[in-house]
């Protein structure tokens, strides 16, 4: 009882209080009734519109992507380059004049490694990652340390199989590798003005396969953003050279560069190589593949001959 009439006397207390609104502001009734009528509706639908295309546009700035190459794309003979001013880290490192990145920036070409190239490549990875692999969903081959995925660590494939090793390589694997490394270097050199005699090849250099397997490891986590040049110490200019393609062999695993106004990304493509000035200039990820398996090779070039490695050959075997 007492419950109701509480009720009743703030029911009575709130239409006094409309009452009191209404006779003090007639014009709000007469506003709102406007704005039931066919313009005003119009007028209320793109007022919200406007908004949610304001709010839409404020907030995704940050995500928009723009494709450099995309998939489809041939981009031969020359490299398409993308200037970047270089960031300061080469300062914390010995500098070697004609070499140290003092042009910045971003390249890709389809014209240096062949389709049928790539899919030798792909190939001899797909050999050498058969003989284990990671649990997870990113397994790499090292041919120069020989470093396998194997389960959730790593074993050396020339201490571990032996000699038979011989049976899963072959000398023109290896001659194959080599040709092409020379030419990636080359490139490099070219494209960034650099003497080639100033630049070599530096370790981890490995084949890397991925796909949508849930990680199991660290190793697994290939996605996180990174700059090469904190990552991997030695390295001046980055390569990535692709052997399966985007949108076909897999899905996801797009290559994504991370700058302040925005993300870039690179399409993978089977013979497709992507290269960079390895500073924090080009902070990056690899997008999480989402079906498929992705296949690449990351052969790195230092300016540093301390840090310099030989080709991987079969004679370390
Ligand atoms: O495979 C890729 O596209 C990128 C790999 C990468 O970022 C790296 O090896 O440091
Ligand atoms: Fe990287």
């Amino acid at each position: 009882m007492a419950q109701m009439r509480m009720r009743n006397a703030k029911g009575g207390n709130s239409s006094e209080i409309e009452k009191k609104i209404k006779r003090k502001c007639p014009e709000t009734e007469l506003h709102l009734a406007w704005l039931q009528t066919a313009p005003g509706l119009l007028l209320v639908t793109l007022l919200a519109c406007g908004t949610s295309l304001w709010l839409y546009l404020s907030t995704a700035d940050a995500d928009i992507t723009e494709t450099l190459v995309g998939r489809g794309e041939l981009v031969s003979p020359q490299p398409r380059v993308f200037a970047v001013p270089c960031s300061e880290d080469y300062d914390q490192h010995k500098r070697f004049p004609g070499c140290t990145p003092q042009k910045c920036g971003r390249a890709v070409t389809d014209g240096l490694v062949s389709r049928e190239e790539a899919q030798a490549l792909r190939r001899l990875a797909e050999r050498g990652l058969a003989l284990a692999g990671s649990e997870g969903g990113a397994s790499i081959l090292d041919l120069h340390s020989g470093a396998l995925s194997m389960g959730k660590q790593f074993v050396n494939i020339y201490r571990y199989f032996g000699d038979q090793i011989g049976e899963v390589f072959t000398q023109e694997d290896f001659r194959l590798y080599r040709d092409v490394r020379r030419r990636i270097q080359d490139t490099i050199a070219q494209t960034f003005g650099l003497d080639v005699s100033l630049l070599f090849l530096t370790k981890p250099t490995f084949f890397s396969r991925i796909n949508s397997t849930e990680a199991k490891t660290q190793h697994d986590e290939y996605w996180h953003p990174h700059i090469d040049k904190v990552t991997y110490g030695s390295f001046d200019y980055t390569s990535l050279l692709y052997l399966t393609d985007y949108g076909t062999d897999f899905t996801g695993g797009r290559f994504i560069f991370m700058d302040k106004d925005g993300n870039r990304t690179v399409e993978p493509r089977a013979g497709r190589l992507s290269f960079f000035s390895s500073g924090s200039e080009n902070l990056h990820r690899v997008e999480r593949v989402a079906w498929g398996t992705r296949f690449a090779i990351t052969v790195s070039f230092t300016c540093d001959p301390a840090h310099a490695i030989a080709d991987p050959s079969l004679a370390a075997v």
